[in-house]
Formats: C-alpha cells, sequence, structure tokens
C-alpha cells in the first residue's frame, strides 16, 4: 500500500494484530521507507495516532452507518474506514474528495476486491454528505474514546466528572518537556539558546530544570543542543521523581529499573562529590539506548548491571543510601503520549502488574541501608498499581516508615501531594500522571 493512507493502515493492522506498542511499530514500518517529502511522513504519524486516540468515536458513528456489526468486518476493512473518517472528521485543511479517494486508492493499490474498495467507498461518501449531523467529538461517550471497562472503573475511582476531564485531555497533544542536563549547561543559558533559534519556551512549572517547548514540528533530534546532550526529553512529573530520592549524601544510589535512563542521568546531576549511580536494566534493547543516551549526555561513569532486580537483590548488594523503583506499569497516566495504551489494558493486565510491582519492590527492600531512602513509583493513575501496592509493602516490612514527598520537592509542586504525603500528578495538572512514595528504612 504506497501512499500514506495505505502505509497508516499497514501500520494499524499490524500494531492490532502484534498487540505491540505502537511508537515501536511506527517506528519499524517508517524507517525502511524512502519518502521524498517529509509532509508524507508526518501525515503517516497523524492518521495513526489520530485514530488510535478517536478510535472509540470513529467506530461509534462508523456502527451508525453500517448495517453489519464491526466485530464482523474484515480488520482492513474497519481500518479504512477509520482512516477516512478521521481526515473527514479531524483534518480540517485536508479536501473530502482527497481524503476519501486516497483512502480507496491505498486499497486498489494493495488489489483489494472491487465489493471491499465499493464498500469503503460507499461509507465514506455517505459520512460525507451527513457530516454536519455527526455526533461532535465533545459528546457522551464519544468525548471518552476510551474501552468501557476503565470508563467504568475511572468513574467509580474518580466520579464522573473527573473522568470526562481526564479522557478529554488524554485525547489532547502533550506538551514537548524536557529536563536540562545542567552537568553541561545552565537551565538559563539553554532557553537562551532555544530563544535565539527561534523557539519559542518557557521555564516549566513545577520541576526546577524543566522547559516547556511551544510550537516545534520537527523531531527533538534537531532541537539545538540534542548532540551536545544539554537536555533529555521527560515530563515535569518524571523529572519530580527522582528529587524525592533527596537529601543527597555522597553515597550510592541504585536506580533499579532504569529502562532509558532518564531518571538515572538525573540522579547523577543531583548527587554531591563523591555520589555514584548504579543502574539495573534486563531488557537488552533498553540496556543499549541507556549506554546511547548516557554517552550523548556525559557525566559520571555509571555502573549498569543486565539482570533483574531480584536477581541483582538476590546477591545480597552493599547497602544503598537511597534505591528508586520506577516499576513496569500500565501507563494509565501517560495515555496522552501513548494513545494506544487505553486500548491494549485490562483489568487482569492491572492485577499482573500489581503482583510483579510487589515482587520489585520486596526485592528493592534489602538493598537499602540502614536510614536510607526507597522511592517505589509508577506513570499510573490507578491505586491498584500505587496505594495497594504500598499498603501491602508497609505491612510485610515494618522496618520501612512513609515520609511526606511534599517535603523534599520545590514549593510549587508541593499541591500534588495527598494527605498520606504520596506524590500524585494527573494529566488535569498538565504533567504526566505519575504516582511516587518516598519511604525511610528505619530497622
Ligand atoms: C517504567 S520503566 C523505567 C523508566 C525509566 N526509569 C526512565 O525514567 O526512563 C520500567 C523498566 O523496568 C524494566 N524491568 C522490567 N522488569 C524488571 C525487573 N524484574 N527488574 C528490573 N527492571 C525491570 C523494564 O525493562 C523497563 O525498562
Amino acid at each position: 500500500m504506497g501512499n500514506s493512507r495505505g502505509i497508516a493502515m499497514e501500520t494499524l493492522l499490524t500494531w492490532e494484530k502484534a498487540q505491540a506498542p505502537l511508537d515501536q511499530v511506527l517506528e519499524t514500518t517508517i524507517s525502511g521507507l524512502s519518502m521524498d517529502d517529509p509532509r508524507d511522513k508526518q501525515l503517516v504519524m497523524a492518521l495513526v495516532y489520530g485514530v488510535v486516540r478517536w478510535q472509540g468515536y470513529l467506530d461509534g458513528i462508523i456502527q451508525q452507518f453500517s448495517s453489519h456489526p464491526l466485530t464482523k468486518m474484515k480488520p482492513l476493512t474497519l481500518v479504512a474506514l477509520r482512516v477516512g473518517l478521521y481526515q473527514l472528521i479531524f483534518l480540517d485543511r485536508m479536501p473530502e474528495s482527497a481524503a476519501i479517494n486516497e483512502t480507496v486508492q491505498a486499497l486498489k493499490s494493495a488489489r483489494q476486491p472491487k465489493w471491499l474498495t465499493g464498500f469503503v467507498n460507499g461509507m465514506l461518501r455517505a459520512m460525507a454528505r451527513q457530516r454536519a449531523t455527526l455526533p461532535a467529538a465533545d459528546e457522551g461517550a464519544a468525548v471518552l474514546s476510551h474501552p468501557a471497562w476503565l470508563v467504568q472503573r475511572w468513574y467509580d475511582l474518580f466520579g464522573p466528572e473527573r473522568t470526562r476531564r481526564i479522557c478529554w485531555i488524554n485525547n489532547t497533544l502533550p506538551p514537548l518537556v524536557v529536563r536540562v542536563n545542567t552537568l553541561r549547561i545552565s537551565t538559563d543559558d539553554f532557553i537562551i539558546l532555544l530563544q535565539e533559534n527561534g523557539i519559542g519556551c518557557e521555564r516549566g512549572l513545577f520541576a526546577q530544570d524543566g522547559v516547556r517547548i511551544n510550537d516545534f514540528q520537527g523531531p527533538v533530534t534537531a532541537l539545538p543542543g540534542y548532540g551536545e546532550g544539554f537536555f533529555v526529553v521527560q515530563d515535569e512529573a518524571a523529572q519530580l521523581v527522582s528529587q524525592l530520592l533527596a537529601p543527597f549524601v555522597s553515597g550510592r544510589y541504585l536506580d533499579g529499573c532504569a529502562g532509558l535512563g532518564g531518571k538515572t542521568l538525573h540522579l547523577a546531576q543531583l548527587l554531591p562529590e563523591g555520589g555514584r549511580v548504579v543502574a539495573v536494566e534486563p531488557s537488552r534493547k533498553r540496556q543499549a539506548m541507556l549506554k546511547d543516551n548516557l554517552r550523548r549526555l556525559g557525566g559520571p561513569e555509571i555502573e549498569i548491571h543486565g539482570e533483574t532486580l531480584q536477581v541483582f537483590g538476590a546477591q545480597r548488594h552493599a547497602g544503598f543510601a537511597g534505591v528508586l523503583v520506577d516499576a513496569p506499569c500500565s501507563g494509565l497516566g501517560v495515555i496522552r503520549r501513548q494513545p494506544d495504551i487505553r486500548w491494549q489494558r485490562s483489568l487482569a493486565s492491572l492485577q499482573g502488574y500489581q503482583e510483579r510491582q510487589r515482587e520489585l519492590l520486596a526485592a528493592a527492600a534489602g538493598l537499602v541501608e540502614k536510614r536510607g531512602v526507597l522511592v517505589y513509583a509508577t506513570c499510573s493513575i490507578d491505586p491498584m498499581e500505587n496505594d495497594e501496592v504500598l499498603a501491602a509493602f508497609i505491612k510485610e516490612h515494618s522496618e520501612f516508615v512513609i515520609t511526606p514527598a511534599q517535603e523534599y520537592l520545590p514549593e510549587a509542586a508541593r499541591s500534588l501531594c495527598d494527605g498520606q504525603g504520596f506524590f500524585k500528578s494527573t494529566p488535569e495538572q498538565g504533567l504526566d500522571g505519575f504516582f511516587a512514595a518516598r519511604m525511610v528504612k528505619n530497622g
């Protein structure tokens, strides 16, 4: 399927089949393409992310026009209808004829039978004719475009008002936020550098080294200072999590689930002379990306271990002054950045995450030295992965006490903590939804 619509459809079909993260699937489908015009790539991305974000809403409309249940449709037919309808509703500058003809042409190029191309063509034309009467994207269930189980869960947990607000924000485009690598450049100088290059930006509202970049369309690698390692893309909420390991002393700190190293280097940045960071990351692919990031960002040498935190913990490594467990989680707090997450989770998957999180915290407990700090974090807003994990941990580990997170955060961020002293940011504050608990080991 040669054109941008065809590539978008192919990506969406692969994503549905593979149940893999959308950004990974998209990277694979577009990395090998030789598209002369960069706008073609942008269109593919806009279509793919837009369709996934609004899938529930689009499907509601398609169902109104179809006499067959959507579950009986061929996957390619449904994907073509979603891609076509998305253009009709959301891409204001796209002429109606181009939206329909190019979508149908992509099916023809893929040698789809006449009945299928005819059906998609007819449906899209019918929807275009009745465009003025289609339900708006801000009405009823259409706003939500989230799976029913999740909406029900959030209604029960947060009430209808908050649920609608969170769902609505999840469907908006997230801001580009970076953390300045102050080992290389000061935040003030980085802001000046961006402004000199005509890039609008402002200081973060909550985190001291956070910078919000406005109206920048290109890839982050094209921002000034990328090659020099002046910044790393990181939401302000994630930046605040590392700060909870304060007060920083010149001891050893463990990033127990380092991933690509967003928080690993931040810790190195925060430590005084003589402090050292050790990182654990079992995924080989992520480890390689972590090493690349650390090379780009520079800074002190960081010891990296490729085993799981459970294995690392069982090897009885010497005590750490601070341990961060930024646990694998559902990601329900970052749907705005990864719209596919909502369709790939279930209540059962939350239970699965909780089990892993409890194991990871238990493994971390033994690694913390006396009076050391343990921080548990997720990018989820679901209590099953947050408050419940913490309650179970504290019950089994009475040597740990919860200390109020607000005492370790900048003034502006203190209001993000709840009565129990947990840090809880949500998309409503313009932040990624994070949970973090700070504990100290007494025994
Ligand atoms: C939420 S991500 C970490 C994000 C990272 N801290 C950052 O700020 O970019 C969780 C990471 O935990 C890793 N992980 C999964 N199982 C693990 C285990 N048993 N022990 C340690 N890390 C694990 C995953 O590979 C993933 O990279």
